[in-house]
């Protein structure tokens, strides 16, 4: 469904490319998690997959179709297609639990709607099955910016829940919480995965809930993909090679 073709990303005024000719193929069903040293390239090589960072070479193909080729409109629908988990979370602290949910259909809607925060009695409804869905027990009308870490993800992947996904792709998204959080989290993302079969790519520096979570892992060394296998094929070599101890 997602296809890597020699793909290389230099940013400007560097030297040293952030990816290296990435060749990988990712198929719907896979819970995928990116291991790799911080400046590994982990974080550009899931912000090119729904083309938030434009590759220097090679192409990135959505159904055969690359990224490059598409019109705006198609480029659109990949992005409404791309449900994003941050580690930061990326809400609007001053704004309510359900209506940073309802940002998650921005995509879809006519750009006035969204400056006048117009949504219709389907959409809230959607917002609230995805705060059900989430398992998320606070009030809809509370400010997210009193929550804690681990309810602020949640709030963050229903509001990637409301878009309908395809894919979803997280960029260190259980970073910021403690490892027991951090675990529910990841079962929420695995179990929601699951029901909706969708394909996940997530960044994560824990290789304990790499091996525990996903059903393909890959890794990144100075830009270049030095493994790509199941879980327990990533032992203790290889381990040492992408960590350097
Ligand atoms: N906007 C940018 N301009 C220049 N260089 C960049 C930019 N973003 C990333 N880089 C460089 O590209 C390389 C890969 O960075 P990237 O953030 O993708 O790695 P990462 O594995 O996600 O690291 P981390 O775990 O620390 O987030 C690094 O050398 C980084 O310094």
């Amino acid at each position: 469904m997602i296809e890597f073709q020699n793909v290389s990303v230099l940013y400007p005024g560097t030297t040293e490319p952030a990816l290296q000719d990435v060749n990988v193929t990712f198929k719907r069903g896979e819970f995928v998690c990116v291991l790799g040293k911080s400046g590994a390239g982990k974080s550009t090589f899931i912000r090119c997959i729904n083309g938030l960072q434009p590759v220097s070479e090679g192409s990135i193909k959505w159904e055969n179709k690359s990224l490059a080729d598409m019109s705006n409109k198609e480029n659109l629908e990949v992005r409404q297609k791309t449900g994003m988990i941050f580690q930061h979370f990326n809400l609007i602290p001053r704004m309510s639990v359900v209506q940073n949910i309802l940002t998650g259909l921005f995509g879809y809607k006519k750009s006035y709607e969204n400056l006048i925060g117009l949504f219709n009695s389907t959409e809230r409804q959607y917002a609230l099955e995805a705060i059900q869905q989430v398992e998320l027990t606070v009030e809809p009308t509370r400010r997210v910016e009193n929550l804690s870490g681990g309810q602020k993800q949640r709030v963050a992947i229903a509001r990637a829940l409301v878009q309908n996904p395809k894919v979803f792709l997280g960029d260190e998204p259980v970073a910021s919480l403690d490892p027991g959080t951090a675990e529910r989290i990841f079962q929420l993302l695995k179990e929601t995965h699951v029901k909706r079969n969708l394909v996940s790519i997530i960044n994560v520096h824990d290789v304990v809930l790499a091996k525990k979570f996903a059903t393909r892992i890959i890794a990144l060394k100075n830009g270049k993909l030095v493994f790509d296998g199941v879980p327990e094929k990533f032992d203790d070599l290889m381990y040492a090679e992408i960590y350097n101890y």
